[in-house]
């Protein structure tokens, strides 16, 4: 039998407590040091995923997974081991735990960097093989030194503050960080070439991306003051690590102190083995403190996006804090049931592929983050035409490779700025409707909608005004406005003991064009709908499941 609860595989080693928070939700496979061909064969019955920087998390694993798992977990932050892309297009999210292990990164780094200028390790190594060389380890001082963080994020600003601490004259390279967050850490921001060639000491903070690779190259390290020494707790893959040989060899770099490298464990030992090198086996989120708070944070964020949660620290989806995400959740479910409306009023064979959104809010355009509602709309839209299962993280991928593109537009309205949004409307254009009164004048499929009361309701379809809450499934059903309409419809539809939840008829003028909207809770029979079909009044109708 099925197990009801998640299957969360935990591929490499977490803090207790994690692992014990994830117990009480799901069964954990505690299993580290998978082959990835082993990674493969497990996580096809795996709803998520944890690793720290050991496991490679390619396409070929999302691809493995048939669709079921849902949720990678990195504990810890760098997510260049992850194949971001391909996590998307399976609609997986990823998570990580981004704040636990700042300290210990910098605590490190600064280890790192007075171990290396007191030739710490050299010296401890030397002794223990029973020399004692006072002369041969004499250091280099840090106070008044320059130090150039490279990458003034949450570890390099960390490291900034120690090292001013220290002493030390700190300048920082990142041209993304705020300079006034930087000068209230009294430290400068500067060009990258400015950084590298005036520092003593340059440590690097920058995550591992196509811009940084190898950022640190022969032409860089050329620029560099002789003598400059090097940490980095980052990423290997930021140095060229032939390069850095080469500059230590030629006494550009006196000294470097690394703890992370292109390929770990790293396989070429020249630099290791390097006497001006200070290694350690990636250690720098590795404190009991750093490595509890990893294990919670993570266990927290994969709990919560398995019980459908929105993450705070998702990395392929938007963040919506939680605040935001608890004024938008009625209408959340109003943009995915307005898709899933409109998309079935389109007549088989018109292709989707050009849809208008406009929200009616008195709020301020920059109010209003409609990046969820998008990603519902185009769940709704998607879902009933095709076999994709779309989400958050998808959501906007899986639109680009099916050709649908949608447009948002606001409306800016004079009433109360307490609601978020007032209506959506959804526009299909370009494509022949079965239910030609859902066509506005100017040709489109038109469906509007609102919260009343928490729960969505369509309000308008085509030029008609209704008014059904989009609960169960819906008819809709034009006639020539006259007495008795709604009796005829609804006794058939109780002759088949079909519960009719709501009701509404939306007219032109009296005694012209009306459409009648009727909401049921059962789906009625086809016989019944041809009964429906059949009254002399009835112009046309369509059946909806929403
Ligand atoms: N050795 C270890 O065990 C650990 C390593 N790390 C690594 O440390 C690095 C920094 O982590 P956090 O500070 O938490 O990340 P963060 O995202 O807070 O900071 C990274 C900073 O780098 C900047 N940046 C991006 N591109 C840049 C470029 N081309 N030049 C200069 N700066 C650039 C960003 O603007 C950002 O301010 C990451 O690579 C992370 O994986 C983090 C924790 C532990
Ligand atoms: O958090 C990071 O980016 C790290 O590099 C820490 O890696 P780890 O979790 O110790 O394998």
């Amino acid at each position: 039998m099925c197990s009801p609860k998640p299957t969360v595989l935990v591929a490499e080693k977490l803090g207790e407590a994690g692992v014990n928070l994830l117990k009480q939700f799901a069964d954990v496979d505690c299993s580290y040091n998978l082959t990835s061909k082993e990674l493969c064969t497990k996580i096809s019955l795996c709803d998520a995923l944890i690793v720290r920087s050991g496991t490679k998390v390619s396409r070929e694993v999302f691809e493995s997974s048939g669709g079921r798992l849902k949720v990678v977990g990195r504990a810890g932050v760098g997510i260049d081991n992850v194949d971001l892309a391909a996590a998307t297009e399976h609609g997986c999210l990823v998570v990580n735990a981004p704040t636990a292990n700042t300290v210990a990164a910098a605590e490190h780094g600064i280890a790192l960097l007075t171990a290396m200028a007191r030739n710490i390790s050299q010296a401890d190594a030397s002794l223990k093989a029973g020399k004692w060389l006072r002369n041969k380890y004499v250091g280099v001082s840090l106070v008044g030194k320059t130090l150039a963080v490279m990458g003034f994020g949450k570890v390099g600003s960390e490291v900034a503050r120690r090292a001013k601490g220290l002493g030390m004259h700190v300048i920082a390279h990142d041209p993304y960080a705020p300079a006034d967050r930087a000068r209230a850490t009294g430290v400068e921001l500067v060009s990258f070439d400015e950084a590298i060639a005036s520092a003593d000491f340059i440590s690097l903070h920058m995550p591992l991306t196509p811009a940084t690779n190898k950022i640190l190259n022969d032409e860089t390290f050329a620029k560099m003051k002789k003598g400059v020494r090097i940490v980095n707790v980052a990423r290997g893959g930021v140095i060229d690590e032939d390069a850095l040989v080469r500059a230590l060899d030629a006494g550009i770099v006196a000294q470097a102190a690394l703890d992370v490298f292109t390929v770990e464990p790293p396989k070429d030992s020249k630099l290791v083995q390097h006497e001006n090198v200070t290694a350690t086996p990636h250690l720098g989120a590795s404190t009991m403190e750093a490595q509890e708070g990893v294990a919670i944070e993570i266990a927290e964020a994969v709990v919560g996006a398995l019980n459908g949660e929105l993450a705070a620290t998702a990395v392929n989806a938007p963040m919506v804090p939680a605040e935001v995400l608890s004024e938008l959740k009625p209408f959340v479910a109003l943009a995915e049931k307005l898709g899933r409306l409109a998309v079935q009023l389109v007549a088989g064979g018109s292709g989707v592929k050009s849809v208008k959104v406009i929200y009616g809010s008195a709020r301020a355009p920059d109010d209003l983050d409609t990046r969820l509602l998008r990603a519902m709309i185009t769940k709704g839209l998607i879902e009933p035409i095709s076999s994709s299962f779309v989400n958050l993280v998808n959501a906007d991928f899986t639109a680009k490779q099916r050709g649908l593109r949608i447009a948002e537009e606001r409306s800016l309205l004079n009433g109360s700025l307490e609601s978020p949004l007032e209506f959506i409307q959804v526009q299909i254009s370009s494509v022949d409707s079965k239910f030609a009164s859902a066509l506005s004048d100017s040709g489109e499929i038109r469906v509007e909608g609102r919260v009343k009361d928490g729960i969505p309701h369509v309000t308008k379809v085509g030029s008609f005004e209704v008014d059904v809450s989009l609960e169960g499934s819906i008819i809709l059903c034009r006639q020539v406005d006259q007495p008795g309409m709604i009796g005829k419809v609804g006794s058939i539809l109780s002759e088949e003991n079909v519960n009719v939840s709501f009701m509404s008829v939306g007219r032109i003028a009296p005694r012209k064009h009306a459409v009648m909207a009727i909401g049921v809770d059962e789906e009625p029979t086809k016989e019944s709908l041809k009964r429906i079909g059949e009254i002399p009044a009835v112009e046309e109708f369509v059946y909806l499941k929403i």
